[in-house]
């Protein structure tokens, strides 16, 4: 009866007790990154894997994506998320009930409007920063570029400006910055192994081995960093008395925490896990779908010079910078931005464990039962988007809507608080790199490597060769 009609569908071989999880336990993170993709192809598009005496349902269908995702109550993350909590503790990614609900209320107006309006200048600005320095490589005569460490320097440094109220950019903080990004890959590869090696499940085990030791060692790395823009802006916020600019400056996002703190609503641990939330998920997301944007843009000479033109319509000869009624004009660029969000989302699977019962069709699916969401796969059907490895931005310009097809911020009400922010960010960044450079590949076609992680990465590095336009 618990168990539903989950038995029922099909799923990799199972075995006794275990259920499915020695089958994954000495997996590379690459391997792993196959091994979910290949479960639709293996077993279609409702697959059961079990974890021990637990069953998990991964969803490939959009009709079925839709019922899960616009559940109301069924808003808890699963088991994998639980592994993060040392280190995002129950931040608004991962926290559930009534903490969820309170937490999205107090930083939902960070992301209004009018608040992402004045974010412009820091966009504008650390885009014209980032051409910047890019020219300066192509003046030493680098004009071959792994361009990840690049970017994730811009988007690190835009959400400190931006939701933290904190400047980055002194020399000073440039090791503790190094130190920061270094400190999340190494989470992220620390918290896959645990995942897949069920024997490094329990805290008590994994805490005292030397794995568990090195991941502690990284979210000290973690925090030193995320401390230090709280104390910055508390610094700040001392000695300007007011700065409160035309009442905005308030909406910040750490400006909103530290004004609940002293009503009493949040404590400093509540802060701490917010600003690690924000400070990860506000830049590394970016980071990706920008790295493997400006891979796609370099193999699609075509796309490049269509925005161009786009540009070129909008601000003619003149290099001023744009503003938020440009970036609204720039349709061709943003069909090009969910192009790169559909074959590269930054977060290429979700999960939820199941609170209230709900059915798929004619199959129960029960508290308790895990449910994964398969995002990346789902934005790779053919059946959905013909062609669908091809890189074809024209998909997305007759501005229809796509429903549950194409999800890349999810949907629902747990869907990324950071979308409209992260659209913004990404239009000014491309659309400052195309009016500025003309991009080539360094490897014609090149299907980079992916493999299984917090956000969707890759080992290889993506390396582009820049001319000045
Ligand atoms: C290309 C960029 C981005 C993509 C593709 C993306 C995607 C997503 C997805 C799929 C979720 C749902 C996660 C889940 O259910 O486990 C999510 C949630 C979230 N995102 Fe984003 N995101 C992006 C950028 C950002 C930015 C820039 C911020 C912050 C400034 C942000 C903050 C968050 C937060 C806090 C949540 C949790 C929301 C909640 O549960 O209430 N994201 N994002």
């Amino acid at each position: 009866h618990e168990h539903s009609s989950l038995t029922k569908l099909p799923g990799p071989p199972r075995l006794p007790i275990f259920g499915n999880t020695l089958s994954i336990a000495w997996l590379t993170q690459e391997q792993m990154f196959e091994r979910m993709v290949e479960l639709q192809y293996l077993y279609g598009h409702r697959v059961v894997v079990k974890v021990f005496n637990k069953y998990v349902l991964h969803l490939f269908n959009p009709r079925d994506i839709e019922v899960v995702l616009t559940h109301t109550k069924n808003i808890t993350k699963n088991k994998p998320y639980e592994f993060m909590k040392p280190w995002l503790g129950t931040g608004l990614l991962i926290s559930s009930g009534s903490k969820w609900h309170k937490r999205r209320k107090i930083l939902t107006p960070a992301f209004h409007f009018d608040v992402l309006k004045s974010f412009a200048r820091v966009f504008v600005e650390s885009s014209r920063l980032m051409v910047n320095e890019l020219i300066q490589q192509l003046q030493n005569e680098k004009d071959v570029l792994n361009v990840l460490p690049f970017i994730s320097d811009f988007t690190l440094s835009t959400i400190c400006e931006t939701a933290m109220g904190t400047n980055l950019n002194s020399v000073e903080i440039d090791e503790t910055k190094l130190e920061y990004k270094q400190s999340i890959l190494d989470i992220g590869t620390l918290i896959m192994m645990r995942l897949t090696r069920f024997w490094l499940h329990p805290d008590i085990i994994f805490n005292n081995l030397p794995i568990g030791k090195r991941f502690k060692k990284c979210l000290e790395d973690n925090n030193s960093f995320t401390d230090r823009v709280i104390e910055e802006r508390r610094k700040k916020r001392r000695d300007t008395e007011v700065e409160v600019n035309g009442g905005r400056r308030r909406m910040m996002l750490l400006d909103l925490l530290l004004d609940a703190e002293s009503k009493g609503e949040i404590d400093l641990s509540g802060i701490k896990e917010e600003v690690n939330t924000f400070m990860f998920e506000g830049h590394d997301t970016t980071a990706m779908a920008l790295t493997f944007g400006l891979m796609l843009l370099a193999d699609h000479e075509e796309v490049q010079d269509r925005i161009h033109e786009e540009c070129k319509s909008i601000f003619g000869d003149s290099m001023r910078t744009a503003n938020l009624s440009d970036l609204a004009e720039m349709k061709y660029l943003e069909a090009t931005i969910k192009e790169i969000l559909r074959l590269y989302p930054s977060v290429p699977i979700i999960g939820r464990v199941i609170e209230e019962d709900f059915m798929l069709d004619d199959i129960q699916v029960t508290k308790g039962n895990e449910v994964v969401l398969h995002i990346y796969d789902l934005h790779r059907r053919e059946d959905l988007f013909p062609e669908p490895e091809q890189f074809r931005p024209e998909r997305f310009l007759s501005g229809e809507k796509m429903n549950f097809t194409y999800v890349p911020f999810s949907a629902g009400p747990r869907n990324c608080i950071g979308q409209r922010f992260a659209m913004q960010e990404m239009k000014y960044m491309l659309s400052e790199m195309i009016r500025h450079f003309k991009l080539f590949p360094t490897v014609k076609n090149f299907k980079p490597t992916m493999k299984a992680d917090l956000v969707l990465r890759t080992d290889d590095p993506v390396r582009i060769k820049f001319a000045l336009r």
